[in-house]
């Protein structure tokens, strides 16, 4: 089996120019099939300011309303996604933007309302990603570049975590591949001390995963980013990896980051 990439880059390195630029030249520079995806949640955060839209999460998840789903469309699938892509045909990598919609490759529910609403919010549908469709632009050559926004089949555009976006590609992708995901973002790993680069934790499993949670170490956006690590491995992720976008080749090598593991 061929081995594939699949690369995430957090929030905070979208929204900072330089440390965008520096991470997408050491990405430019991985060998072999690849495929990057990445949200942009604060750029629409501030951009959603100044047009009066406010932003509003449950669990980690934005509320997205006609007026959001707009918003979210334009600044993840139009203005981050095509300046990542302009950057990376200037370092001569043939990169392709795309979202859930193009070419059906990311089909979505709306989530179903229960006690919140999340309104155009999408849960993918695993089983319908078609990886033969995703490999034929691997096999063209061309880098996928994943702005997180999802559809219904019916014509409605759906906003999804970029980080559950990541974990169901992998996913879908390692019947064909064997993959590695990175979950690449401004810390050094899963920290002891989420505020001291000092203390990545090394490794992972299940149960230290289930302490650390409830001694508080590990909270907000670290939780569903941990359980997409474990349910890409539960099915069928060979490697998955967090840490930091400066240091993508060494995470990738496994010499950096906390690598999550099943035992
Ligand atoms: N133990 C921990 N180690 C590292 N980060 C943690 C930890 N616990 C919570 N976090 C928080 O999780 C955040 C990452 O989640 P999130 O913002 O969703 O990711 P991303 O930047 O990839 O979009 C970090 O910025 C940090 O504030
Ligand atoms: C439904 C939902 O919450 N979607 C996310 C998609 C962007 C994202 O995940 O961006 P980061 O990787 O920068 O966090 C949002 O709109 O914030």
């Amino acid at each position: 089996m061929d081995k594939l990439i699949v690369i995430k880059i957090g929030g905070n390195i979208v929204d900072d120019e330089a440390k965008l630029s520096s991470f997408l030249q050491d990405f430019a520079f991985v060998s072999g099939p690849k495929i990057l995806i990445h949200g942009g949640g604060k750029v629409a955060t501030k951009i959603g300011e100044s047009l009066g839209i406010e932003s509003k999460y449950v669990d980690g998840r934005r509320i997205t309303d006609a007026a959001t789903i707009d918003l979210v469309t334009m600044v993840y699938a139009g203005l981050i996604n095509k300046k990542v892509i302009a950057q990376l045909q200037s370092l001569n990598c043939n990169a392709i933007g795309v979202t859930g919609a193009d070419g059906n490759l990311i089909p979505a529910n709306k989530r179903p309302v229960k006690e919140i609403d999340y309104g155009f919010v999408g849960d993918v549908k695993s089983d319908k990603i078609n990886a033969q469709n995703w490999s034929s632009l691997l096999e063209h050559g061309f880098t996928p570049v994943v702005a997180p926004i999802t559809h219904d089949g019916n014509g409605q555009l759906l906003n999804t975590n970029a980080d559950t976006i990541a974990q169901e590609v992998a996913k879908a992708m390692s019947g064909l591949y064997e993959v590695s995901l990175i979950y690449s973002f401004e810390k050094a790993g899963v920290l002891l001390d989420a505020n001291d680069d000092a203390t990545v934790i090394s490794k992972i499993d299940p149960s230290s995963y289930q302490e650390l949670k409830a001694e508080g170490k590990i909270f907000a956006g670290m939780i569903p980013k941990l359980d997409n690590a474990f349910a890409a491995l539960n099915s069928g992720v060979k490697k998955v990896v967090i840490g930091k976008a400066e240091q993508l080749k060494d995470l990738i090598n496994g010499e950096s980051g906390t690598s999550i593991t099943n035992s």
